[in-house]
């Protein structure tokens, strides 16, 4: 079973009007997670699709999305997954991947219908393609990785970088997770802008009465959404992302627009957040 939702974009100025109700319905996305199904956000920043396949026993396919107007999902489209649940396949083009907790794989656009099977949780991206490029699997060890933070600024963590220039090639998805240490909570603090991409976070290995206070809006016009396990929030191109938990946590952060260049952020000052 398919479901797919739609978010159109919201701006800076419609934002600092809505309500906690009406913060969620524009930009957190909860649920994605359903036994036997495939739940997709179609988000209109950057035209980013978000979302969920746990086959839980009974492969599920992906292929024609209504929303997309193509036959299929990935005829002008390319593909990110990650496996944030037990072992699982997923195949596509006629290969099929073993998907381990923590893995990610990239299906670039003309790759066909795609088949999620076993016991994974897959957590699905996509995002409009120009060209054709290789299929990849990417296991922790392939990834980039480095530490960054402290455990003075309860920020010791480290950003695990799979979809990404200095691993693999992609035409829009850059895609990874970031991991904490030793009960540091803080995500992405001091934040940054990048007008250029939007931005999604997907929070999970959360015990279930844990929660992170997540961070958006422009810097001088701060909201917060509180996340549970397994939700995702979408970050406009014009708005911080980060957030504090009550405790650990994982979180894939993915990102799509102009250029895949993860370096390009605007840092903001701390002065400058109200
Ligand atoms: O633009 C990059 C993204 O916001 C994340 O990679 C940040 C992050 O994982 C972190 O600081 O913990
Ligand atoms: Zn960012």
């Amino acid at each position: 079973m398919l479901t797919v939702e739609t978010r159109h974009a919201v701006s800076q100025a419609e934002t600092k009007t809505l309500d906690t109700e009406g913060l969620r319905r524009a930009f957190h996305a909860g649920g994605m997670f359903q036994p036997g199904e495939i739940r997709l956000v179609y988000s209109h920043y950057d035209r980013m699709i978000m979302g969920g396949a746990v086959p839980n026993g009974k492969a599920l396919v992906l292929d024609h999305v209504k929303e997309c107007g193509t036959a299929s999902i990935l005829d002008r489209r390319e593909l990110g997954v990650v496996n944030i649940g037990g072992s699982g396949r997923v195949s596509a083009a006629g290969t099929d991947y073993a998907m381990e907790k923590g893995d990610v794989l990239y299906l670039p656009m003309g790759a066909g219908p795609v088949t999620f099977a076993g016991d994974g949780r897959f957590y699905i991206l996509s995002a409009p393609a120009h060209k054709a490029l290789e299929a990849r699997l990417i296991r922790i060890e392939d990834a980039k990785s480095f530490r960054t933070g402290s455990a003075e600024t309860a920020n010791d963590r480290t950003i695990f970088q799979f979809i990404h220039p200095e691993v693999m090639q992609s035409c829009q998805l850059v895609v990874g997770y970031t991991q904490f240490h030793g009960g540091s909570v803080w995500n992405t603090m001091p934040a940054h802008l990048h007008d250029r991409r939007m931005e999604a976070y997907l929070y999970f290995d959360m015990p279930e009465d844990r929660r992170v206070f997540h961070f958006m809006g422009e810097p001088q016009e701060t909201r917060h959404l509180v996340m549970a396990n397994e939700e995702a929030v979408l970050s406009p191109p014009w708005s911080i992302h980060c957030g504090a938990g009550t405790g650990s946590y994982t979180f894939v952060w993915a990102m799509a627009g102009d250029n895949v260049d993860y370096r390009d952020v605007e840092v903001v000052p701390m002065g400058a957040l109200r």
